[in-house]
C-alpha cells in the first residue's frame, strides 16, 4: 500500500507536500481515470457550446420575413440545452467520483499525524499548545482536500482549454485573436503569481494569529477553575482580546492584499475582453465576420476568462493550502527524543527485578537532576522512595517508564537495558498510578477499563472493589456509567485517585509504580487501599513514592533521596537504627503531626521533608 512521505524538511515542503499526495492518486487510479473522463466530457461540451450558439445566431439572422416559428433552428436550440446540461452533469460526476479519493487521503494523513503525535516524547507534549495544534491539523487536512481536487481538475485542464480556444480562434478567424488570448493569459498568470507571492506573508500572519488566539482560548477554558480561584476573568479576557486584536489586524491586511490582487486580475481580463470584442466588431463591420462570429468570440472569451479567474483563486488558495499543509507536515518532521532502536525486541519479564546503575539525568544541560543513582529492586519486593519535594523521585519513574532517556548509566529490568527493548513492551509491563490522575471525559466504567481495554465487566467491577471505589459508585444515580467530566473534574481528588488505582490494578502488570498515589485520600480510605494493594503487591514488584512515611514502613527497602542522590537506604527499622536522615524525618513527622478530623488513630505522621 502506498504511504505518503512521512518526513518533509521545511524548505522543500512547499512542493514536497504535493508529492506526498501522489501515492493516493495512484492507489485510486480507476476512480481518478473515471473522473478525468468526466472532465474531458465537460470540457468538450464547453468548447462546443459557442459553436452551436454561433450557428443559432447566424440562422436567426438569415430568417428574413418567413414565419419565424417554422424557421426556428429548433434542433440547434435543443442541442444547445442538451450540451449545456451534459457539461454540468459531467462536472458533478467528476466531483462525486473524485471525492472518495480526497476523503481517503485526508483520513490517512490525519491518522498518520495523530499516530506521530502519540509517538513524540513527553517534552513535546509539555511544550505544545493544544488549541493551536488542533487548528493546524484541521487546516492542514482541509488543505489536502483542496489541493488534490484543484491540482487534478483545475490547473492543468484550464491551461489545456485555453490552448484549445486560442487554436480554434486562430484556425477559424485570425492569429490576432489567439495573440490577444495568449498575451492576456501570460500577463494574468504572471501578475497572479507575483501578487500571490507577495500576499503569502499576510496569509501566514493570519494563520499564526488564528492559532495563537485559539491556543489562548483553549488554555484559558481548560484552566477554568484556576481562573475562578483568582477571579481573573478580566485578565483572561484582556489577554484573549489582545490576541484577537492581532488577528483583526492580520485579517484586515489580508483582505486589503486580496483586494489588490482581485482588482488587478479583473483589470487584465477587462482589457483583454475589450480588445477581442473590438477586433471582432471590426471584422463584422468589414464584412469578414458574421454576427454569429461576434457572439462566438464573446462566448469563447467569457469561457476562458471565467476559469482563468478561477485559476487565480485556485493559485491563491493553493498557496494558502500549501502553507497549511506545510505546517501540518512539519509536525511529522519532529523526531521523538526517545525512540526504539530498529527491530528492538520486546521486554521479557521473568521475575521483575529492576536495577538502576549509576544513572545520571537532567531535563536540560544546565541542571543535573539525578546524579549517580544506583539501587536494585528484587523481584516482588516493595521499595519506597522518600525525600523532599523536588529531590527527583518522580524523575526516577519517568526514566524507568522511558519518558526520557538517562544521560549516563543504565536501567535494567531482569538484566535487559530498557533502551534496547521496545517502548511498547516496556510500558505494557509497568502499571502507573500517577501523582495527578487525569481521566477521560467518559464513564467511570470506561475510565477503569482503559487499564485493559479488553477486560470484561466483571473484571472492571473487581478492580473497582479493590480500589475501594464500590461504595462511592453505588451512591451515584448512574453508578459506574456516571460521566466524570473533563479531565475527571466532577470527581474529588481522592475518587479520581481511586479510579486511577482501579485502572492500574486491572492492567495487572508485573511492575507497579505508585507516585504518591494515595496522597489525596483520607487515612481510613488509604488504609483500606493499602491493605488491598499489599495483597496484590505480593505478586508484583512495587515502587512507591510516599510523603506519608507511615504508608511505607512495611516496605522491603526505603530509599531516601536528597537533591538527586540516594543518601540512605534500608528497611524502616534499619534506617531508624542508623539515626540519620530518615530517622530525623520520621521524628519530625511525628512531632508535627496533628490529629486529622475523621481519623481514629493518630499513628500516621506527615512527611514534610528535611
Ligand atoms: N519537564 C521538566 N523540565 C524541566 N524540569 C523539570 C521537569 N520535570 C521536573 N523538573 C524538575 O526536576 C526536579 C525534580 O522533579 P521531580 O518531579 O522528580 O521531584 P519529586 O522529588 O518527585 O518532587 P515532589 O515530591 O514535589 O513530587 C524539580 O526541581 C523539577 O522542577
Amino acid at each position: 500500500m502506498p504511504r505518503p512521505k512521512s518526513t518533509v524538511s521545511l524548505d522543500e515542503v512547499h512542493w514536497g507536500a504535493l508529492k506526498t499526495l501522489f501515492p493516493y492518486l495512484l492507489e485510486f487510479r480507476r476512480a481518478v481515470a473515471l473522473a478525468l473522463l468526466c472532465l474531458i466530457g465537460a470540457k468538450v461540451a464547453g468548447v462546443t457550446l459557442p459553436f452551436i450558439l454561433k450557428h443559432i445566431v447566424d440562422d436567426l439572422d438569415n430568417v428574413g420575413g418567413l414565419a419565424q416559428a417554422v424557421a426556428l433552428p429548433l434542433g440547434l436550440l435543443l442541442a444547445y440545452g442538451a450540451v449545456r446540461f451534459s457539461s454540468t452533469l459531467f462536472g458533478e460526476l467528476r466531483d462525486t467520483i473524485f471525492g472518495r479519493v480526497t476523503e481517503r487521503a485526508q483520513r490517512r494523513v490525519g491518522l498518520e499525524v495523530f499516530q506521530h503525535l502519540h509517538k513524540l516524547d513527553l517534552d513535546f507534549h509539555l511544550d505544545r499548545r493544544t488549541g493551536g495544534l488542533s487548528r493546524d491539523i484541521e487546516r492542514g487536512n482541509s488543505g489536502i482536500g483542496f489541493l488534490m481536487r484543484f491540482m487534478v481538475f483545475n490547473i492543468v485542464p484550464t491551461l489545456v482549454e485555453i490552448a484549445m480556444v486560442a487554436g480554434l480562434l486562430w484556425w477559424n478567424y485570425s492569429g490576432v485573436f489567439a495573440l490577444v488570448v495568449v498575451s492576456a493569459v501570460v500577463v494574468y498568470i504572471s501578475f497572479s503569481v507575483v501578487a500571490t507571492e507577495w500576499r503569502t506573508r499576510f496569509v501566514r500572519a493570519l494563520n499564526e494569529a488564528e492559532s495563537q488566539a485559539s491556543s489562548r482560548a483553549v488554555d484559558s477554558l481548560l484552566n477554568y477553575e484556576t481562573v475562578k480561584y483568582f477571579a481573573n476573568e478580566r485578565h483572561e479576557s484582556s489577554h484573549y482580546d489582545r490576541e484577537l486584536a492581532v488577528w483583526e489586524r492580520a485579517r484586515r491586511k489580508n483582505r486589503l492584499s486580496l483586494f489588490s490582487l482581485n482588482t488587478g486580475q479583473a483589470l487584465i481580463i477587462a482589457i483583454a475582453m475589450c480588445a477581442a470584442m473590438v477586433l471582432a466588431a471590426m471584422g463584422v463591420v468589414k464584412g469578414k465576420m458574421t454576427i454569429g462570429d461576434f457572439v462566438l468570440v464573446n462566448a469563447f472569451m467569457m469561457q476562458i476568462f471565467i476559469p482563468l479567474n478561477f485559476l487565480g483563486f485556485v493559485y491563491r488558495e493553493m498557496k494558502g493550502a500549501l502553507a497549511n499543509i506545510e505546517k501540518m507536515f512539519s509536525l511529522l518532521t519532529v523526531k521523538p527524543a526517545v525512540a526504539d532502536t530498529p527491530g528492538a525486541p520486546s521486554l521479557q519479564v521473568r521475575e521483575g527485578r529492576i536495577d538502576f546503575e549509576a544513572v545520571q539525568f537532567g531535563y536540560n544541560d544546565s541542571r543535573e537532576i539525578l546524579s549517580q543513582v544506583s539501587f536494585s529492586v528484587l523481584p516482588r519486593q516493595k521499595v519506597a522512595i522518600v525525600g523532599a519535594s523536588g529531590a527527583g523521585k518522580s524523575t526516577l519513574f519517568k526514566l524507568l517508564f522511558r519518558f526520557y532517556d538517562a544521560s549516563g548509566g543504565a536501567i535494567r529490568i531482569d538484566g535487559q537495558d530498557i533502551r534496547s527493548i521496545s517502548q511498547e513492551s516496556l510500558r505494557r509491563a509497568i502499571g502507573v498510578v500517577p501523582q495527578d490522575a487525569v481521566l477521560f471525559n467518559q464513564s467511570i466504567r470506561e475510565n477503569v477499563r482503559y487499564g485493559r481495554v479488553d477486560a470484561t465487566d466483571e473484571e472492571v467491577m473487581a478492580a473497582i472493589r479493590h480500589a475501594q471505589l464500590a461504595d462511592f459508585v453505588e451512591q451515584l444515580p448512574q453508578g459506574v456509567d456516571t460521566l466524570v467530566g473533563e479531565r475527571g473534574l466532577k470527581l474529588s481528588g481522592g475518587e479520581k485517585q481511586r479510579v486511577a488505582i482501579a485502572r492500574a490494578l486491572l492492567k495487572k502488570p508485573p511492575i507497579m509504580i505508585f507516585d504518591e498515589a494515595t496522597s489525596s485520600l483520607d487515612s481510613r480510605s488509604e488504609r483500606g487501599i493499602v491493605a488491598s494493594l499489599q495483597e496484590i503487591a505480593r505478586e508484583q514488584t512495587t515502587l512507591v513514592i510516599a510523603h506519608r512515611l507511615s504508608t511505607v514502613v512495611d516496605a522491603d527497602k526505603i530509599l531516601v533521596m536528597d537533591q538527586g542522590r540516594i543518601v540512605e537506604q534500608g528497611s524502616h527499622g534499619q534506617l531508624l537504627e542508623q539515626d540519620s536522615h530518615y530517622a530525623m524525618l520520621w521524628r519530625m513527622q511525628q512531632q508535627e503531626r496533628t490529629p486529622v478530623m475523621g481519623e481514629e488513630s493518630p499513628e500516621a505522621p506527615q512527611f514534610v521533608g528535611p
